[in-house]
Parts: structure tokens; sequence; C-alpha cells
């Protein structure tokens, strides 16, 4: 199974520290996306949920600062004093220095100092003047009047000087210190910054609301109200925006702006808000674009902002399953125990891991890369085995019902992930909402439908097998087929709505109607006329949603069963679609169906030739794989039975 031998995760080596070198079965994605980011281009990862797309990008992060220098910056928000509602924001250079905490040396239009002495020294001079020309017995009366006058001037003077040139050029509520200039952020190495598409104030900025009593203060500036949007924190880095399906179209609008420009203004989001009045000078923001979502998020990003991202990169769901690869799933089963602090896995519950990873992946030949729904088995799995001190928990209660933790603890019981732990999540579906409402439909369902295979063969009826739900379990449905004569001929199919399992029927019936009117079958021939018939196919029993076409080939034989009136074996069960032919194609979900088969009790179940390689347990059941229809009759018909009947009928 593995190159190596070991009887628990424990004899393995420890994981390496690097994320980068955690990432399974992604080579060529890490290797594009490290070129990308060199390259300084923008990327965005598809692929299904839980491949590793963030896990990629955090990786990128951690080894962000090895792609060349990188210039530290800090940004600032100042005051526009010929317009507050239009904030100045600057990105500078180099660290931050404390002397941006003193208040800055504002351009007010206060009175010049000099001017205001030499008004004063003139107000002296002019007085002296003008007392010299005051009759003596007046000169007290004036002396005292001029310098009233003169304190007076001087008083209103300094005042104005202090106060006044600020209060002419803003608002009466601000102070000095309200103009003090604010850092918004610093940055000391290359960043790596993180926004759901949906947060418009995290990725775009904002300016604050400025509400009678709430926070900020009513009267608090407008540059003192901005917050930066990671657009703009990831200036100089990578800016990695995911969930892309939620992206709204004005924010695709605004990165696209970003993206172009180089740089984006903040303005108030919410239109009923103070802060909707205020717009910055546009912020430079010259970042590396990562977006990332599932393959049908993409459509969507509207055209001109796709076009502008250089790399689109698929992850891939599956591997193939070789030695090496699954020596890379051994090495994820060490990396989620040493990551998530998980009990040690014994070799049996690795094996068992693989098998599941060849169960998601639908086939025996691949292993699957959709590693979070691993790791939550995993995980789970950890907890069950640790079930058992749950119970020793429990059996802490005394009986009067007092709890004593030392009541049954062993503290030297090892605990091990086993594979009966691994093999109990996967079959009850813990890890999934689909598997499970399946298991609970089929479970209450079962006993009361009427498949029970058995030696009695029947004209018109067939076993065929069908998944439920999506990644969800295999079933067995009774197909039942009548032939009417009628003056309304066609073909009627009941219970099924999905389209392809409607065109898949009609298929079915046009190529049955066509063998047995060509009479090339290994079957009694028999003269029909085709064009008085009426043929009612019922899928019995089946309410919930069944589409898909793998159903084409049990369906063709028990048209042709009804048309010649031969009976169908009942002892097998069969899966898979057909050309027109005759060819036996491929079909989605073998393993489960199989599954289903073995469960309703089957012994032999059919399936297409293709199918063979996606096999992953075949004991307890005969597995035939056909090429043909043709191949398919003498498996289903009693060749030699009906020979002998048609024997005794020409001897009488
Ligand atoms: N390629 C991988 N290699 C190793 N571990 C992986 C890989 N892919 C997923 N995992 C495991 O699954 C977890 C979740 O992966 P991650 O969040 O990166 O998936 P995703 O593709 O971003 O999913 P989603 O589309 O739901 O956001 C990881 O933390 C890791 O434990």
């Amino acid at each position: 199974m593995f190159s190596i031998k070991f009887k628990t995760t424990e004899e393995l080596p420890e994981p390496s520290p690097r994320l980068i070198d955690q990432v399974i079965g992604q080579d060529e994605a890490v290797k594009i996306i490290l070129s990308a980011v060199k390259n300084k281009r923008n990327v965005i990862l598809l692929g299904d949920p839980g491949v590793g797309k963030s896990m990629i990008v955090k990786a990128v992060g951690e080894i962000l600062q090895d792609f060349g220098d990188f210039t530290p910056y800090y940004v600032i928000a100042k005051p526009n004093l010929k317009n507050m509602e239009r904030p100045i924001v600057e990105v500078i250079d180099g660290e931050y220095k404390e002397d941006l905490k003193e208040i800055p040396k504002l351009d007010l239009k206060s009175p010049n100092p000099l001017t205001l002495i030499l008004i004063m020294v003139g107000a002296i001079i002019l007085s002296q003047y003008f007392l010299r020309s005051i009759p003596e017995k007046y000169l007290l009366a004036s002396v005292t009047i001029t310098a009233l006058i003169v304190l007076v001037f001087g008083f209103i003077i300094i005042l104005t000087s202090i106060m006044g040139a600020s209060r002419a050029s803003m608002s009466n509520s601000l102070s000095p210190m309200d103009l003090k200039p604010v850092l918004l952020y610093e940055c000391k190495k290359r960043p790596l910054v993180r926004a759901s598409a949906y947060n418009v104030t995290r990725l775009l900025g904002d300016i604050k609301h400025c509400p009678l009593g709430g926070r900020p203060p009513l009267g608090t500036p407008p540059h003192k109200r901005i917050i930066l949007g990671a657009i703009h924190e990831a200036h100089r880095g990578i800016l990695y925006v995911d969930e892309i399906k939620t992206m709204p179209l004005e924010v695709q609008d605004y990165i696209l702006t970003a993206l172009q420009d180089k740089c984006l203004p903040i303005s108030g989001r919410n239109p009923n808000s103070s802060g909707a009045t205020v717009e910055t000078n546009p912020i430079p923001c010259d970042f590396i674009l990562i977006m990332s979502g599932n393959m049908d998020d993409v459509y969507n990003l509207r055209a001109p902002l796709l076009d502008r991202i250089d790399y689109k990169i698929v992850l891939k769901n599956k591997m193939d399953n070789t030695l090496e690869n699954r020596d890379k799933i051994l090495q994820f089963i060490v990396q989620e125990i040493k990551n998530n602090n998980l009990n040690p896995m014994t070799y049996d519950g690795c094996c068992e891991v693989v098998k599941i990873a060849q169960y998601l992946a639908g086939s025996k030949d691949k292993l699957t890369l959709r590693l979070r729904l691993l790791a939550n088995i995993i995980k789970m799995a950890n907890d069950i085995a640790m079930g058992k001190e749950i119970e020793e928990l429990l059996g802490n209660f005394d009986e009067k019902g007092n709890y004593n933790p030392e009541t049954k603890k062993d503290d030297n019981k090892k605990v091990y992930i086993t594979a009966e732990h691994i093999r109990k999540v996967f079959e009850s579906g813990i890890y999934s909402m689909e598997k499970q409402v399946a298991l609970n439909y089929i479970k209450n369902f079962k006993r009361y439908k009427h498949i029970v295979p058995n030696d009695t063969p029947k004209v018109g009826v067939v076993y065929g097998l069908a998944v439920i739900g999506v990644g969800g379990i295999g079933d067995v449905t009774k197909i039942i087929v009548q032939i009417l004569d009628s003056k309304n001929p066609g073909t009627h199919l009941l219970n099924i709505s999905g389209d392809i399992a409607k065109h898949s029927i009609t298929l079915a019936s046009a190529l049955s109607k066509k063998l047995v009117s060509e009479g090339k079958l290994p079957l009694p021939k028999k003269d029909i006329d085709l064009n008085n018939k009426e043929i009612y196919i019922q899928f019995s029993q089946s309410y919930s949603k069944i589409d898909g076409d793998s159903a084409t080939a049990a369906v063709c034989l028990a048209i042709i069963s009804a048309l010649l009136n031969i009976p169908l074996k009942q002892d097998f069960a069969i899966t898979g679609s057909l050309d027109l032919n005759g060819n036996v194609l491929a079909i989605g979900g073998v393993n489960e169906k199989i599954e289903a088969a073995k469960k309703y009790g089957f012994k032999r179940v059919i399936i297409p030739e293709a199918n063979k390689i996606d096999v992953i347990e075949s004991e307890g059941i005969e597995i035939i794989p056909v090429k043909t229809l043709d191949e398919i009759i003498p498996l289903v018909f009693d060749l030699e039975s009906i020979k002998n009947t048609e024997t005794s009928k020409i001897s009488k």
C-alpha cells in the first residue's frame, strides 16, 4: 500500500513546518502561482470545495518575503483645510516616525506677530505726539484713556493671533489638536491581505459616520474617520479575495479601477451617513490580485475583470492511485494529526483512509483531492476513538449523581484511530448531509420496496441501479414495462421526470423496437405491429429525484422482454448507458451502485466494461463487465430453456 512499513503513524517522520510543502497533489498549480506572484501577475484559483485553494495562497504568503525587495511604508491621513470633506491620504516610504504626533504647522491666515508689534509701537508713538498737544489740566485723563485704548487693542490682537485664524478657516468646534494627522496603517513587510468578496467595507474602505453622541463623537474631522480598505492595505503585496460568487458587481468595478489606476479613493459607503459626503484623494494601491472560488462562481465575474486576470488555474479534484500518491495521502494523514492535535493512526486506519479516498474519487485507480472532506472524516474518526473516554466521563457519576473525575481515569491508555473508526464515520455518512438524507430515505423506505432477487424469471421486469443525492448512496430500482395494444402508439415514462432520463428512455425504446423488428436478437422471432403498441415504463416506487442515463440498458432489456413476451432472469441488477448501436457506455457512481446491489441481496451485477477500472470492492457479488447489448442477452435470458420451449412448441 505504502512505500514505508509502519505500525502506527507515530513511527513516521514529522511533517514539514513549511505550509508550501504540506500542499498535496497540486504541484502544477503551486508552481504556476509562485511564478505568477514573482512576475506580478493576477491569478484566479478555481476548483471544488476543499481542494486547497486558501491553503495554497496562505502558503505563498509564508514565503512572500523571498520575492525580491520590499520598501516599507506607512499611510497617514491629513485634514484638507481648504475643504474638510476632502481629506488627504498619503503613502510615505520608510518607517513611521513619532514626530508625526506633534501638531502640524498649519497654513492658517494668522496675523504676522512682527506686524502686530509694529502696529503697537506706532500706536504708542502716535499717542505720545497726541499727548503733547493736550493742555496740562486734561493730561491725566487723556493718558488714562490712551493707555486703556492701547491695552484693549493689544489684548484683541493677541486673542486674534491665537484663535481667530483657525476659527476663520474651519468649523467652530475644531481645535488645533483635531487637525493632527493620523496614522492609518503601517506596513513593515510585504503584505498578504485576505478579504471576502461580499465584505464591501473591508475590501474598499469606508468613512465612519459621525452621529450625535455616537462613536466617533460628533465633530470628529473627516480625516480621522477614514477606514482603509484591504485593497489599500495590500499595496506592494497581495490582495486575496475568496468567495468570488458573492462579489457584488459594484465591487468588481472598483477592483477593476484599482487594477488599472493602481490607486482608489475612499468614500463613505452608506448613503444615509454623514460619511457619504467625504471622499479622499486617490490612494495608491498597487497589488497582485488573487481570487478564488468554485468552478461555477466564475460566471459571476464581469468579463473586463476576468480579462485582467492573467492566470486562471483550475485545481485538480483527483489524482492517480499510484504508490507515490498513496504516500502523499499518508503525508496528509500525518499533517492532519499534527496540525489538529489528533491521536495517532494505525497502519490499517491509513489503508482505510486510502480506500475512502478512492470511494470519494469514484474510482479504484483514483484518489480524491477534496482533502478537507478527508480531513473531516479523520477528525471525526478521532472523536469516535476518543468516545470511550466520553463513556468513561459519563461513568464518572456515582449513584447519587455526583461527579467524580477520578472514578475511572486511566491515564496510561493510548488511543489510536483505527480502520474501524474511519469506516464507522464513512458508513454513517455524518460527514455529508446528502449522504445522511439518502441513507435515511433508503432505511425508511427499503422495507416497503418489493425488491427480492429470485430465480423465477419475469416478463418485462428488471432491476436497475441509481445513486440518490449528490455524492449520495446507491439504490436498486424495479423497472416494469407493460405493452398495450393501442391506436395511439408511443412510449410513456412514469415516475421519472429528469430530462436526461427521458432522452435515454427514448433511445432505449427506439433501439429495442429496432432490434425486435429486425429479428437479429438470439431470441425467438415474433411478428409485432409496432404501430399499434403503447409502451409504459414504470420506475416502481421511485419518488426521489432520479435522473441520468444509467438505466438505458435495463429499460431496453425490459422492453425487449415485454415485446417478445420472454421472461428476464431476476437474480441480477444492471447499470449501463447505451448508444444507438447497442454499445454499453460508462456510468457514474459504479461503486455506490454495486454496494446497493449487494445490500439488497443480488448475487450478480452487470456493469459497463469501461467502469471495470473504477470498481473498488468486488467481494460478495459477481461483477460482470459488458461491452455490448449482445453480450448481455445470454446473461439475462435463459436461452437454453427458451430454445427447449420453442422446440417443444414446434414438435407439437
Ligand atoms: N491540497 C491539499 N493539501 C493538503 N491539505 C489540503 C489540501 N487541500 C485541502 N487540504 C486540507 O483541507 C483544509 C481546507 O482547505 P482549503 O480551505 O484550502 O480549501 P479551499 O479549496 O479553499 O476550500 P473552499 O472552496 O471551501 O474555500 C486545509 O486546511 C487542509 O487541512
